[in-house]
């Protein structure tokens, strides 16, 4: 399942990680192709956030090959913004691994900001913005950078419904304006379905399924394409 090199933004051939005599990746293939988005559900425990912390670096006792193009931006479940910084200062943030400093920072900032609809935010402080709102400002400090991969760590999760539906349509909006690769980890099939090129299925390690997602976008989720790829992806978690 290795895509070839030059087309790749993130790949992994054989990735075997242990925690002491727990063996928790087993043998990982997988690809992110330039501007494809590919989702990763699996059980709890199946490892895959071992694979984005693999992929984002901070692993670094795994064997095997790995290849990542550029500095890859991560967002979680958490949107783990500084609390003594205002959002912009946060999301200017995201610029100091490229060395952008100072005004240019600021203006990248706004910009991510316009875009992500948080621009009268600006000048707020993390503890006063909702949850969405949060998790908007923690997306435009992952891509202020204009990174080619993004990880994303169940970046949904703690959200309502409906702000997650509103989410899935910005962070689509995002994608097709800037073409970077996603690899998203989610529990939500429906998610996963709703968002992804190809769905991969991770169990104990190992992704033992993959499906295509050949439907049109917007995805309307009460087809019957939607429907039978749900019901696959749910057969290969085990769920009936
Ligand atoms: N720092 C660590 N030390 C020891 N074991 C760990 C550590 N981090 C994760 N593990 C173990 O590795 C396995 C995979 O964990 P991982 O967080 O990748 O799973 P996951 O699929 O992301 O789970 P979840 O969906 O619950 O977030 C689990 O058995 C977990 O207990």
């Amino acid at each position: 399942m290795s895509a070839p090199v030059d087309t790749a933004v993130a790949s992994l051939v054989g990735v075997d990680k242990w925690y002491g005599d727990h063996q928790v990746l087993d043998g990982v293939d997988l690809h992110v192709d330039r501007g494809e988005i590919v989702a990763l559900v699996g059980r709890s425990g199946s490892g895959k956030s071992t694979i984005l912390r693999v992929l984002s670096g901070l692993s670094d006792d795994h064997s095997g090959e790995t290849r990542v193009a550029g500095r890859p931006a991560v967002a979680f479940q958490e949107p783990r913004l500084f609390p003594w910084r205002t959002v912009r200062q946060n999301v200017s943030y995201g610029l100091n691994p490229s060395g952008v400093t100072g005004r240019a920072a600021e203006q990248a900032a706004d910009a991510t900001l316009a875009e992500v609809g948080l621009d009268d935010k600006r000048d707020a402080w993390p503890a006063t913005l909702s949850g969405g709102q949060a998790q908007r400002a923690a997306l435009a400090r992952a891509l202020v950078g204009e990174p080619e991969l993004l990880l994303l760590d169940e970046p949904f999760g703690a959200l309502d419904a409906l702000t997650r539906l509103t989410m899935q349509s910005l962070l689509l909006d995002l994608w097709r304006r800037h073409g970077f690769g996603v690899l998203l980890v989610t529990h939500d099939v429906d998610e996963a379905v709703a968002l992804a090129d190809r769905v991969l299925v991770l169990d104990a390690g190992t992704v033992t399924d993959h499906v295509d997602v050949d439907l049109p976008r917007p995805r309307d989720r009460g087809t019957p394409g939607f429907a039978s790829l749900r019901g696959h992806l749910l057969a290969a978690l085990g769920v009936h």
